[in-house]
């Protein structure tokens, strides 16, 4: 299936990665290092000869425990950067945002999906992203980062996220997002203790049953790390681990911070599943 990124077609039929770009000084694993736009680019150039995809440019941590950011240091400091690498690079800029008047300047500035980690729930948010015209992933959270991890409770988590999820594609559809522009994300580590987190990855493909590309994003996430042991940059083995997982459960987009690593793990795959009977 051929998906449209701001005029660049990707088939989502293949598991492609895309690389993290935080330009926020308190994203848990990689704060402050990328504020500049000249040293944003730098960074998304290499992810970029590593084999990304796509860019994802955030403004606004949505770690556990973030605190909100205004509407103008939010676009002070996506939109310089979304800017430059749409000019610079052929990759898809993908926005990590909520918020409405950001999806609409990102997207007459290059921007190519909109990755919105509250699922367009944000006054407007839906209005802008249809008005925008571009791709958006919805992604599923329990709470808000402020309080989200402090006790996530569900009766049967892929249940309700799954019913999160199609509630929301319900609702975005009717406002105008055709179906072929939307992906789905269970949102690991949004409202979810290690237990939540296993079984989404477990029955992965159940939600692929829905008929919307998935996109997975666990990267140096605490799951890993409750799972090994290891501190927040310890956590490559296990992160390619979840991303092998995904891609052979038919993930479509992998968010990572080690981009060359990731885009090795998924060539494995690939050329398995590639390989006649
Ligand atoms: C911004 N961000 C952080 N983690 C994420 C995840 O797992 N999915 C998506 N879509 N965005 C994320």
């Amino acid at each position: 299936m051929i998906m449209d990124f701001g005029g660049r077609a990707l088939d989502m039929g293949r598991c492609h990665v895309m690389g993290i770009l935080n330009v926020t000084p308190d994203s848990f694993s990689d704060g402050g290092r990328f504020n500049r736009p000249d040293i944003a680019l730098m960074h998304a150039r290499e992810m970029v000869a590593q084999g990304a995809a796509f860019v994802d440019v955030g403004g606004e941590s949505t770690r556990p425990g973030a605190a909100p950011v205004s509407l103008q240091v939010e676009l002070d400091r996506v939109c310089p950067v979304v800017e430059l690498i749409a000019r610079e690079l052929d990759v898809v800029v993908s926005v990590d945002t909520s918020t409405p008047e950001v999806m609409i300047e990102t997207a007459k500035l290059g921007a190519g999906l909109i990755n919105d980690v509250r699922a367009l729930g944000r006054d407007g948010a839906v209005e802008a992203a249809v008005a925008s015209g571009l791709p958006v992933c919805l992604m599923h959270m329990q709470g808000q980062p402020t309080d989200m991890q402090d006790r996530p409770q569900y009766q049967s988590v892929m249940r309700e996220v799954s019913a999160f999820l199609m509630d929301r594609v319900r609702v975005v559809e009717a406002a105008g997002l055709p179906a072929e522009k939307i992906l789905l994300d269970p949102g690991f580590g949004f409202g979810k203790t290690l237990e939540h987190n296993l079984q989404l990855l477990a029955v992965l493909d159940r939600l692929k049953v829905l008929g919307y590309p998935l996109f997975v994003g666990a990267s140096r996430k605490s799951m890993l790390g409750q799972i090994t042991g290891r501190d927040v940059n310890e956590r490559l083995p296990a992160g390619l681990a979840v991303a092998t997982i995904a891609a052979l459960k038919g993930a479509s987009i992998l968010r990572v911070h080690d981009v060359w690593e990731t885009v090795d793990a998924v060539k494995v795959v690939s050329a398995m599943e590639g390989v006649g009977q």
